[in-house]
């Protein structure tokens, strides 16, 4: 069966089990699931990235997205956070059709990315990158108009000393080491309270202290919010995954838990066992 018409496993709703269930439920009760992408489908001059993908994520769910080059995990992430537009299907998110939604408005929606490599701003330091991406930290012509009020400050401290970054405040951020600086830009991400969080290979080009230290850090920041990575260190992948997907050519090949997509025969086909 592929994985395109494989029903959901067991507690794993369709959206129209949700929406049935929702009917009948009271008004405040959330449902089961925070994303809900069906069938979606990217294609880029006649070839196609992104092909019927179906993927469920729940709250409170860190889920890794693995695969080989090219399988389209990176366009996966594009069309939810709508840089990409999706030729076919839909993602919803806390109920909310985001394919048709700007980059901006999924921003609003709660959905916040990070890409591999960090886009921090070197010269402000560690404080003023933190400030800026305080949701009330920038006018709608860019510039900085925040003030540093109990609230921001409290915000920006809470931060840096989830990221580890409280003794670094007032340096400025080019004197951050790699994984400093990607854990910075987690901080900015963190900022906005996203509910959807989306890592692109966090931990690529970390030592294994700081790779230690992120797989902390996502294990605690996953709590009360939906998050996916994409990741190659299958150690890493061990030590934050909740559940693993497997994408080859735009479609899923495998989900499941960390031990059983390892042990499938189509994983190690086509990924693993190069
Ligand atoms: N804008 C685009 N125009 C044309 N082709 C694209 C575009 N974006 C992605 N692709 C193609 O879609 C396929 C999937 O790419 P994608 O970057 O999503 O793969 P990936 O799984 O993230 O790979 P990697 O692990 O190498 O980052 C690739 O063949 C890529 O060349």
């Amino acid at each position: 069966m592929s994985a395109r018409t494989r029903p959901p496993e067991r507690g794993v709703p369709s959206h129209r089990d949700v929406a049935q269930r929702q009917e009948s439920a009271p008004v405040s009760t959330r449902p089961e699931f925070a994303l809900y992408i069906e069938d979606l489908t990217v294609s880029f001059n006649g070839f196609t990235a992104v092909d019927e993908l179906n993927l469920y994520v729940d709250r409170n769910e860190l889920r890794v997205v693995i695969g080989p080059n090219g399988a389209g995990k990176t366009t996966l992430l594009d069309l939810i956070c709508g840089r990409t537009k999706a030729t076919a299907g839909s993602i919803r998110f806390k109920d909310i059709e985001l394919t048709r939604l700007s980059e901006h408005a999924i921003v609003r929606a709660g959905v916040g990315r990070k890409f591999q490599t960090p886009s921090i701003y070197e010269t402000l330091s560690v404080r003023e990158n933190l400030e800026v991406s305080f949701p009330r930290g920038r006018t709608v012509f860019g510039a900085i108009a925040f003030r540093r009020t109990p609230d921001v400050v409290e915000r920006v401290e809470q931060v840096a000393e989830e990221i580890y970054l409280s003794h670094m405040l007032e340096q400025p951020a080019a004197l951050l080491s790699h994984g400093q600086k990607q854990w910075l830009e987690i901080g900015m991400l963190l900022m906005q309270e996203p509910e959807l969080m989306m890592l692109d290979e966090p931990v690529a080009g970390m030592s294994v202290s700081e790779r230690e230290k992120t797989a902390e850090l996502l294990n605690r920041i996953s709590a009360g919010r939906s998050m996916i990575v994409i990741e190659h260190d299958m150690e890493f992948v061990k030590d934050i995954a909740h559940k693993v997907t497997v994408l080859h050519q735009g479609k899923v090949l495998s989900e499941g838990s960390m031990a059983q997509v390892q042990s499938d025969p189509r994983v190690i086909e086509v990924y693993l066992g190069h």
